[in-house]
């Protein structure tokens, strides 16, 4: 370069897709941790929505209260993947997401349209002021809301593998009815119409059934590095 400087590497997009328990954000978290990148947990920002809607009293089950209201919650996602944040109205929303009623109605909100574009216009912006990069992990990343990502990977695991996971996570939690809930929930988000949970055709499917979760960070680190040296 003319004045000596290093030239800057191009940011590196990465979108990992896949049904619930599958490893995404943890994942995610990693590779995005190892490789300096930034982390995006989408299905965080349509919790946060569904949080905001539960206490402002909205009926659920009316995707027309719900279209009405899609635009008023300020969703705040950071992006450090040693510390993630999610805000509503400056309200720290991190564990109040993960209840057991938003897990519950999050695909009925999620599912409306005018949500799915507001929430994917933050998205995209995120992405576009990645500096050096950034991981997005949901269920739409590499068929919707990034289709240009340089790499898109696909999780897959069986649904007891699934099950078991978050069993262990939520202790004490019973097996069956947590296969149940993590069925229900991607049969919903694989049905909707706008922008369901599928595949991208030039995403590369792990299924991480047997692998360990170090497995499934080292193969996408590696996904990832060959990329980025056109290998
Ligand atoms: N390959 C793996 N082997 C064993 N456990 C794993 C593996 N991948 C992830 N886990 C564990 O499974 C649980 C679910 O993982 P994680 O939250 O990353 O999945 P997810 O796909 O992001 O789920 P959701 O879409 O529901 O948010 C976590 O406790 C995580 O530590
Ligand atoms: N790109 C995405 C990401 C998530 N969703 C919806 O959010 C729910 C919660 O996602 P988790 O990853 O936190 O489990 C998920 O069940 C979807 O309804 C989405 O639609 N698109």
């Amino acid at each position: 370069m003319e004045n000596g400087a290093a030239p800057t590497a191009k940011p590196v997009i990465v979108a990992i897709d896949g049904p619930s328990g599958t490893g995404k954000s943890s994942t995610s978290k990693a590779v995005a941790a190892q490789l300096g990148l930034s982390y995006l947990d989408t299905g965080a920002q349509y919790r946060a929505i569904t949080w905001w809607m539960v206490n402002n009293g909205i009926d659920l089950t009316d995707p027309t209260a719900v279209a009405a209201v899609a635009g008023k919650a300020d969703i705040v996602s950071g992006t450090d993947p040693a510390a993630p944040t999610i805000t509503v109205d400056g309200v720290d929303v991190a564990a109040a997401i993960r209840t057991q009623e938003v897990t519950s109605k999050v695909s009925a909100v999620s599912a409306v349209p005018e949500v799915r574009a507001r929430i994917t216009e933050l998205q995209r912006s995120l992405a576009a002021r990645a500096e050096r990069g950034i991981v997005v992990e949901g269920r739409d990343i590499g068929t919707t809301v990034l289709p240009d990502a340089d790499l898109k990977i696909f999780l897959t695991a069986s649904p007891e593998a699934r099950a078991a996971r978050r069993s262990g996570e939520l202790k004490g939690a019973d097996l069956h009815a947590t296969r149940e809930a993590l069925i229900k929930r991607d049969t919903a988000d694989s049905s909707r119409k706008t922008s369901p949970l599928a595949k991208a055709d030039d995403a590369v499917e792990v299924d991480t059934t047997e692998l360990t979760l170090a497995q499934v960070i080292e193969c996408v680190v590696t996904l990832v590095e060959e990329k980025r040296t056109g290998k």
